[in-house]
């Protein structure tokens, strides 16, 4: 069965994300899209602002906001379209776009989206996309931990505002973001200028003809060789000032040689999500499992996993298993804690860090 393939566009307040979502869905690539605007506030007026092609192929959700009272309501307006938005049976629409609140947390929404059973059974997290801007973004995560956790969970960062912000601001700010998420694409965007392919498309299963691409959905090399992101943070930078919120996020790929059994999965992975569970903004990994030739590959927000999904074949000669995380608080030695009680059940426990 064909899912539908949702992306999210989220990014702080004023980062351009209305900019964005405009020059998209003028593309043809888009142009069959339903774009999901959530505002909050009295004054919903994004949705008025948005020149899609086929206006009737937007809806705006401004009762609250989508990553706190108004998640049911996500869930039934992506149940309800596929029929409000049909004519003579046939659904009006290929993809959907949901643009949230520059406030929203996006952890909560993800969550939603990956895990509801209503939501799973049309649709697929195709990918999240994370306007930060340029010029001001710097400040922004100093003081909003959410404006940290949408730049954390991205699959695409997109740096908007460029003819604004000086080389400095510009550096400094890539500089942070090598911290909070090493392994998102990087596109610089002015004006919401961007081809619709660069945001398309960047989950696992994009095409479902194709063998997936891991080595580029999982993109462990962005995860500084043995290094906890972090750690490098605090080493390198100077400047670097104590109190930022980020010093909590980590990000790091975490690597061990012996294949595990699928039981072993299951428990290590409920132990660790319920010990550590909230402090996981993100986690993908591919997987040697015992008595299983093909590779499994997990992926998580917080304590919620997508089922294990496995692929046709190994990407590379690697056997090893590799996963990447992004936390809040959570080093590689935390993990690594919660995994020893299970290595020591496994026939050969010689570890490998990556
Ligand atoms: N100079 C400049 N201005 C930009 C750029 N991108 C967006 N803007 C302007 O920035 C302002 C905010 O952009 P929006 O697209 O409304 O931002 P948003 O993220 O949707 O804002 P909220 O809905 O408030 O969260 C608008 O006035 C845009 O015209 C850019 O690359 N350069």
């Amino acid at each position: 069965m064909n899912l539908i393939p949702v992306t999210l566009i989220t990014g702080f307040l004023g980062s351009g994300k209305t900019t964005l979502l405009n020059h998209l869905v003028c593309q043809p690539e888009l142009a069959d899209s339903l774009v999901i605007i959530n505002e909050f506030g009295e004054m919903a007026l994004d949705h008025m602002l948005v020149a899609h092609s086929t206006e009737n192929l937007i809806m705006e959700m401004s009762s609250g906001c989508l990553c706190c009272t108004i998640r049911h309501d996500l869930v039934k307006t992506l149940r309800d379209i596929t029929w409000r938005f049909a004519r003579n049976g046939q659904r009006q629409f290929q993809r959907v776009i949901i643009e949230t609140t520059g406030l929203a947390d996006p952890a909560p929404i993800i969550h939603t989206l990956m895990s509801h059973p209503e939501i799973l059974s049309k649709y697929r997290l195709d990918g999240i996309v994370t306007t930060i801007d340029l010029a001001t973004g710097m400040n922004t995560l100093d003081q909003h931990q959410e404006a940290i956790k949408q730049a954390a969970v991205a699959d695409a960062l997109l740096l908007t505002k460029a003819d604004l912000a000086s080389e400095v601001q510009r550096h400094a700010l890539l500089q942070r973001l090598n911290s909070i998420n090493p392994a998102a694409t990087r596109w610089e965007v002015t004006n919401g200028e961007i081809s619709a392919q660069h945001v398309l498309n960047l989950g696992l299963f994009a095409t479902t003809d194709k063998t997936p691409d891991v080595q580029r959905w999982l993109n462990e090399e962005a995860y500084a060789a043995g290094a906890d992101s972090h750690a490098h943070h605090h080493n390198h930078d100077h400047n670097h000032d104590v109190n930022r919120h980020d010093d909590r996020i980590h990000a790091f790929c975490y690597s061990f040689a012996e294949p595990i059994s699928d039981e072993v999965l299951t428990a290590w992975l409920e132990t660790m999500t319920a010990f550590v569970g909230s402090n996981i903004l993100r986690v993908k990994g591919i997987l040697n499992i015992e008595g299983n030739p093909r590779p499994v590959v997990i992926h998580g927000v917080q304590h919620i996993f997508h089922p294990p999904v496995t692929l046709p074949a190994w990407p590379s000669e690697d056997r090893h298993s590799r996963l990447v995380f992004i936390t809040q608080e959570v080093g590689r030695a935390m993990i690594e804690k919660t995994f020893a009680p299970f290595r020591q059940i496994q026939p050969k426990p010689q570890e490998t860090i990556a």
